[in-house]
């Protein structure tokens, strides 16, 4: 039992009490390794958007030049000026609106390969850290930071060919004069300095605004998963005022980056004011003493004019940028927990025993749950938890099964190798090693074949069917108007508890792990439904190691042992037999059970 299949730790553990939120360095990366899968898109982007540019400023220019030929003494032939200008006008138009279109597919194509990275990464995250963070901050991350940076690729489609109208637009104001360009320059401090008042505040204000957001979220999740809970202990008013709180921290975190939004479009207004007064005063007196004509004074005006949209839509979108920077950050995040290192531990076809030591938890510090539990469970045996309602069997099922870590001690699977820690394998590899049927069996929306074989992908129709036979389904999958190409879940064909759990238990005999823990609702499948859940069991637990949280005594009594639970920890243990012999707890459960079925 000394020797360990591992010789070294496999998790990187992640002490922070948050997901991490990406450095500028790193979401560059993110954008960056984005970008490079689609380098055709880019390039064809880049040229449509340099073109849009060229047109938006020779419109001006031409302008410019037909002012003076119209000034012009001798009448001289307007026409091809008028068609020169009316060309680069449909020129603009026409290759601004291929440019924003062939920027927002790159977007969406950027956003989509995001969006598939970050839920990829967020369904490899371990439960322990998840269970850390909470997954409100997480289900904000791939659902409202995503769709915040899906909803702002138009924009930076219009941010992007703004700037390079900027570009453009300054080597054209240095084709006029010179001195017209210096005049232009004007509006710079008044941006700078208002771009240095905006944005060290606006970035803390929009993730402030990012990180209420997610924190309602978390309260919301909460109470909607906890509803039983709320509703069994009249919770609806203390958890309605939580809700509200929490609502109103996101208003207040918003009002403030509003407030601090409307005073910069105030200063980018009075720029560009400035900016227009100072080219037609210094125009006005270069065209005073003969160094410019007034074509060239408009032209520099027609020029600034337009640069107002380019340079607003940069400035004004700054704003937005911060917002989908704030997202993308928190979505580049996700992709930086820490993964575990797979390791080559595969459970071999021997059987496999669990020794449990000192196993405590505790959900709220300071409350321990489970308090110190040592059992075992030799290979191929089984062992039934029964209790009353509180008394941690759940939380001991689940810590038994690898789906959330204890507080600590240590649980060891032991094969004829040796032992290996539960803590050393990732999550894929201990439901190589341990299947669970939990309370909460979720049923996704599609066929009921997906349903069953998402837990092992290869196999075929026939086993499906001989795993669903086996767990007593076979009567009602055969009878369903599309077998196995039925579609169950949300807006399919509804299913019953029992039908639900056979469909959890069907699912572990295709996954075929040495070891099984059960903790099944069976409850609510009825009495009758009930015994058909306990023989489904039966046909799993056959030949493999298994703990069951006995829900019915029945069922306890099929076991090879028993352990009674009370105030998380076990205060017996032995078969039925001994058990009833002894007089104590069991016997008095056991005794209720029997007079009343
Ligand atoms: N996620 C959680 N967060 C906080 N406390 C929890 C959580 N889950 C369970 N508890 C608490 O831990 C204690 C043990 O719960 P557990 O569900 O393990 O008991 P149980 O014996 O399985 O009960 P039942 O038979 O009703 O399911 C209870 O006091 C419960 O309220």
């Amino acid at each position: 039992m000394s020797a360990t299949l591992v010789d070294r730790p496999v998790w990187t553990e992640c002490d922070a009490p948050v997901l991490p939120i990406a450095t500028s360095g790193q979401t560059a990366a993110g954008l960056w390794w984005a970008m490079r899968n689609h380098p055709a898109d880019c390039v064809v982007a880049l040229l449509l958007t340099l073109l849009t540019g060229v047109g938006v400023v020779a419109a001006p220019l031409f302008l410019g030049r037909l002012v003076d030929a119209v000034r012009a003494a001798g009448r001289p032939d307007l026409i091809p000026l008028l068609v020169l200008t009316a060309a680069s006008v449909v020129f603009g138009a026409v290759f601004a609106s291929l440019a924003q279109r062939a920027t927002e597919r790159l977007g969406a194509r950027i956003a989509a390969d995001l969006r598939e990275q970050v839920l990829a990464c967020a369904l490899g995250i371990e439960s322990r850290v998840l269970e850390r963070v909470g997954s409100g901050d997480i289900a904000s991350r791939v659902t409202e930071d995503v769709e915040n940076f899906v909803a702002a690729v138009p924009l930076a489609a219009t941010v992007f060919s703004a700037a390079t109208t900027i570009v453009v637009s300054a080597a054209g104001f240095a084709t006029v004069d010179w001195r017209l360009a210096v005049a232009f320059t004007v509006v710079f401090p008044v941006y700078w300095l208002s771009l240095r008042a905006y944005l060290p505040k606006a970035g803390p204000l929009y993730a402030a605004e990012r990180r209420a957001a997610a924190g309602r979220g978390q309260v919301v999740l909460e109470s909607l998963h906890g509803l039983p809970t709320v509703h069994a202990y009249d919770m609806a008013e203390p958890q309605t005022r939580r809700v509200t709180a929490a609502s109103e921290r996101t208003l207040t975190a918003a009002l403030r980056a509003q407030r601090l939004f409307i005073w910069f479009m105030k200063s980018m207004n009075a720029a560009e004011a400035l900016g227009l007064s100072a080219i037609l005063l210094a125009g006005y007196w270069l065209v005073d003493a003969g160094a410019v004509t007034v074509g060239e004074v408009t032209a520099a005006a027609l020029l600034f004019h337009r640069l107002f949209d380019p340079l607003g839509t940069v400035l004004l979108s700054f704003d937005d940028v911060q917002r989908a920077g704030a997202a993308l950050a928190r979505i580049v995040g996700v992709t930086l927990v820490p993964r575990p290192v797979p390791t080559s531990n595969r459970p071999h076809d021997g059987p496999v025993g669990i020794v449990a030591r000192g196993i405590r938890h505790s959900y709220d510090e300071g409350h321990d749950v489970v308090r110190g539990i040592d059992v075992e469970v030799p290979a191929g045996t089984s062992l039934a938890v029964v209790g009353a309602s509180g008394a941690g069997k759940t939380t001991l099922a689940g810590i038994l099964a690898g789906v959330f870590p204890s507080t600590s001690g240590r649980i060891l699977l032991v094969d004829t190798r040796g032992s290996v820690d539960i803590g050393d394998l990732d999550p894929g590899q201990v439901r190589d090693w341990i299947g669970m049927v939990s309370q909460e069996t979720h049923v996704f929306a599609g066929t009921l074949r997906d349903d069953v074989v998402f837990a092992a992908p290869d196999s075929t129709d026939e086993q499906v069917h001989a795993a669903l036979h086996a767990v007593g389904a076979g009567p009602w999958v055969v009878a369903l108007p599309d077998g196995l190409d039925t579609v169950v879940g949300t807006g399919g064909h509804a299913l019953t508890a029992a039908q639900v759990q056979q469909l959890a238990l069907a699912r572990l005999l295709l996954r075929d792990p040495p070891v099984v823990v059960l903790d099944e609702a069976t409850a609510e499948a009825g009495s009758s439904g009930a015994r058909d859940l306990e023989q489904a069991a039966a046909a799993l637990l056959a030949g493999r190691t298994a703990v069951v949280v006995a829900h019915r005594l029945t069922q306890a009594r099929a076991c090879d042992r028993i352990a009674v639970m009370a105030d998380g920890l076990v205060v017996e243990l032995g078969t039925h037999d001994q058990l009833v012999a002894q007089g104590g707890r069991y016997a008095d459960l056991w005794s209720a059970w029997s007079r009343r079925y």
